[in-house]
């Protein structure tokens, strides 16, 4: 890969990219890291209070997250012959953003492939699901080995647990997080490193190259060490981002995502 502020192909663009992403970086610090509950407090609001549904924000998460991913691995730095990707759904919400994304990224020229072990029985995902399938988009059965993973990807997606994962990793989930830990390909989180404590991370957890905080970062994403962290999630009615005190930086004119 060729980092976005390295000095490669489409320089100028890129080194643009770099100087809005130092001036995000210091409003960036002012920016709230939210606690879990907070953080689920703020997402029912959204719904109850706003009136937003759930697959109208997710396709905007979701969004969001692909257009990281072009940001951070165009499909000109990626080093295998076809731009093939990973996309690890979890049950939740955060596994739906996941599909989303996978979509967008198949429109976007890339060539995912989804992994998605325990799907909800809801409309919702069962669309999502369609949704992908129709693309023809190939969903795997299993978890390949950490090598064949290296062999077949120049990424992986993490869209396994959010901002509501709890407790010890139950199965399929820690197993695939144990291979996950093994490759070398980069890996970008949706929302939150997954098997990480929303708030406190994970020491000895998964260690992704790109994090896509939505809404705003959680307190765990002050232990991102990673190369690229984006904001994205643009849809944070003003009255609600004041009551949380929230203090986003400005999104960049039309753009879906911002790198903190
Ligand atoms: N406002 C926003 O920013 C928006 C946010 N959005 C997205 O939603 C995400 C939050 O989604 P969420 O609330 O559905 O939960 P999520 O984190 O996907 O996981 C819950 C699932 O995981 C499971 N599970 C939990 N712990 C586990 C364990 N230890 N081991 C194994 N399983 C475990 C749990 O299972 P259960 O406990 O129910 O059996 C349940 O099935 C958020 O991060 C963002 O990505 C957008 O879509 C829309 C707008
Ligand atoms: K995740």
């Amino acid at each position: 890969f060729s980092g976005t502020c390295s000095p490669s192909a489409a320089a100028n663009v890129h080194q643009k990219d770099c100087f809005r992403s130092r001036a995000a970086s210091s409003m960036a610090q002012m920016v709230k890291y939210l606690g879990q509950e907070e953080a689920q407090h703020i997402d029912e609001e959204l719904f109850s209070e706003y009136g937003f549904s759930v697959d109208q924000l997710m396709e905007l998460a979701g969004l969001s997250c692909a257009t990281a991913v072009t940001r951070a691995y165009p499909l000109t730095s990626l080093v295998k012959s076809r731009p093939s990707l990973l996309v690890i759904c979890g049950p939740g919400n955060n596994g739906g953003d996941g599909l989303v994304c996978a979509r967008h990224l198949k429109l976007f020229g890339y060539e995912p492939t989804i992994l998605y072990p325990k799907r909800p029985n809801k409309p919702l995902f069962q669309g999502l699901t369609t949704q992908c399938q129709k693309m023809e988009i190939p969903f795997l059965t299993e978890m390949p080995e950490a090598e064949v993973v290296d062999e077949a990807y120049n990424l992986v997606v993490d869209a396994i647990f959010g901002f509501s994962f709890k407790g010890a990793v139950r199965e399929p989930f820690g197993s695939i997080l144990d291979v996950l830990k093994k490759t070398t390909v980069p890996v970008a989180s949706i929302d939150i490193p997954s098997g990480w404590d929303v708030e406190q991370g994970s020491a000895d957890g998964l260690q992704p190259d790109m994090l896509v905080s939505l809404t705003a970062p959680k307190k765990s994403a002050s232990m991102f060490r990673g190369r690229y962290h984006f904001l994205g999630g643009r849809f944070v009615p003003p009255g609600l981002e004041k009551k949380y005190e929230l203090n986003l930086p400005q999104y960049p004119g039309t753009d879906c995502v911002l790198q903190l």
